[in-house]
């Protein structure tokens, strides 16, 4: 009666049913049959076609509520920041990312914002050079016979190498022969880069896991899952005890060049709160930048008329190979017709393709209910809201009847888009990493 009174008040209406039979356990089960087929994104999407663009269901324990509509996801990462936080998503993580900014809320989420913002903002950001040596492993990685090769694996093993080597210091060198990499790993229990490597993702698939099993998350813990995390916690705390020994002795410091985690330690003390935030920001930038990379060769294999035409600008601007002219931020910025290409991979596979939230208190989103679809819809305090970036990109009435289609010219046409438009999020937890993330995959092509 209390939820039935503060929905009139709030004059929302019911938004549509979708498939909530047996506590939801039957579409459980789809969605995890989905996942094993590799199908899952295109399952989520057809829920919308089936049950409209808003829609309420029961989800195991929980009442989940789904949208795809721009005015609510900017309810509910902007304009009703307040009313929304990660949920269970701190708890499911703690194993391998503690208390960081991707898996905190409150003030402890500000605090690790405030500490982490200032590094993204400085001039060392926007240092290409360091990112040099890496694409040169990748390139003597490739195949010059012209056999087929899998180049996201590739692009995995170089974000690995320039992620490490932007935050430690120190890339772990996954794509160079064992012979050529750190020490440090060997006397690790990964033993090699590759080690690091599979232990970070096999602790990044159970994070997957538990996430997708919501308030049953502790039912998957197994010994492979907490193992791969004390593995990778190990390597981290070689480079937090070194970056802590460098300030306590800033005479033996072997150069001054910039290191992020470095520069992290001069504000904390805390070796928990430095190793928590380096895999923090570790895990939200290695595989989204690698998934984009991944992306934008799909597609460009795919349209040779685009990668002409790119190939062709990118060259004018920095010369080939025989020609090169150092690539520079500024005149990268310059490439419109790259940035372009980029927006439309983005649009089309947005690495975090599907997000949620949890109601901190009983609320409301603009639209989604009434027959019409456009009344607002009642949202319980604890209720789940998930929101749907792949299918919100791909909508014919918001991007035109082409909307399925790899087109970067529409972004000539078209420049300026909404809450449409949302690779990076938006609001105050918006990706901290947004301007890092476009130069590498500039750099890479
Ligand atoms: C194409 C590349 C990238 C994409 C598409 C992307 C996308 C996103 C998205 C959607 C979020 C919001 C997650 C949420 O709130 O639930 C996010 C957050 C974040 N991203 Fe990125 N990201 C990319 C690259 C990077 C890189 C390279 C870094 C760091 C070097 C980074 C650092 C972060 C951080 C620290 C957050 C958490 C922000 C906060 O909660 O306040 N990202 N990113």
């Amino acid at each position: 009666y209390h939820h039935y009174v503060q929905a009139k008040s709030l004059h929302c209406e019911a938004p549509p049913a979708g498939a909530s039979a047996f506590f939801g356990i039957p579409a459980f089960y789809r969605l995890t049959r989905a996942v094993k087929e590799k199908r899952w994104i295109d399952y989520l999407c057809d829920q919308f076609a089936i049950n409209g663009n808003t829609f309420q269901q029961q989800f195991l324990n929980r009442r989940l509520l789904t949208t795809i509509e721009p005015e609510n996801v900017k309810a509910i990462l902007a304009t009703q920041f307040q009313d929304f936080c990660l949920g269970t998503r701190h708890e499911q993580f703690y194993p391998l990312l503690g208390d960081g900014i991707f898996t905190l809320d409150g003030a402890g989420w500000s605090h690790a914002r405030g500490l982490l913002r200032p590094q993204f903002t400085r001039d060392q950001v926007a240092d290409l050079s360091m990112l040099d040596a890496h694409i040169n492993h990748l390139i003597a990685l490739i195949p010059k016979d012209r056999t087929s090769f899998d180049i996201q694996r590739l692009f995995f093993l170089l974000t690995l190498d320039s992620a490490t080597h932007f935050l430690f210091g120190e890339s772990v060198g996954c794509m160079l022969p064992p012979s050529e990499t750190t020490g440090v790993l060997e006397k690790s229990a990964v033993r090699s880069a590759q080690g690091f490597a599979d232990a970070f993702t096999t602790a990044q698939d159970y994070l997957a896991a538990r996430s997708r099993a919501q308030g049953l998350y502790w039912l998957v813990n197994p010994k492979k899952f907490r193992e791969a995390n004390s593995q990778v916690h190990e390597v981290v705390d070689h480079y937090v005890n070194v970056a802590l020994e460098s300030k306590r002795n800033p005479d033996k410091k072997q150069d001054d060049r910039y290191i992020f985690l470095q520069a992290l330690a001069a504000d904390t003390d805390d070796p928990k709160m430095l190793r928590d935030n380096m895999l923090n920001i570790l895990l939200a930038g290695r595989d989204t930048t690698a998934s984009l990379l991944s992306s934008t060769f799909f597609y460009l294999s795919r349209h040779p008329a685009v990668f002409t035409r790119l190939r062709r600008e990118i060259v004018e601007a920095f010369g080939d190979s025989k020609t090169s002219i150092e690539i520079t931020q500024t005149k990268l910025k310059d490439i419109q017709y790259l940035r372009y290409v980029l927006n439309e991979v983005l649009r089309l596979q947005p690495p975090v393709p599907v997000n949620f939230r949890v109601a901190t208190k009983d609320t409301s989103l603009p639209v989604g209910g009434g027959p019409d679809n456009r009344s607002p819809v009642y949202v319980r305090k604890g209720q789940m809201v998930a929101y749907n970036v792949f299918a919100m990109h791909r909508r014919t009435d918001l991007w035109g009847p082409d909307a399925r289609s790899f087109r970067p010219e529409r972004w000539e046409e078209n420049a300026k888009h909404g809450w449409e438009y949302l690779p990076f999020n938006g609001g105050p937890r918006i990706c901290l990493g947004r301007e890092f993330s476009t130069k590498e995959r500039e750099k890479g092509v």
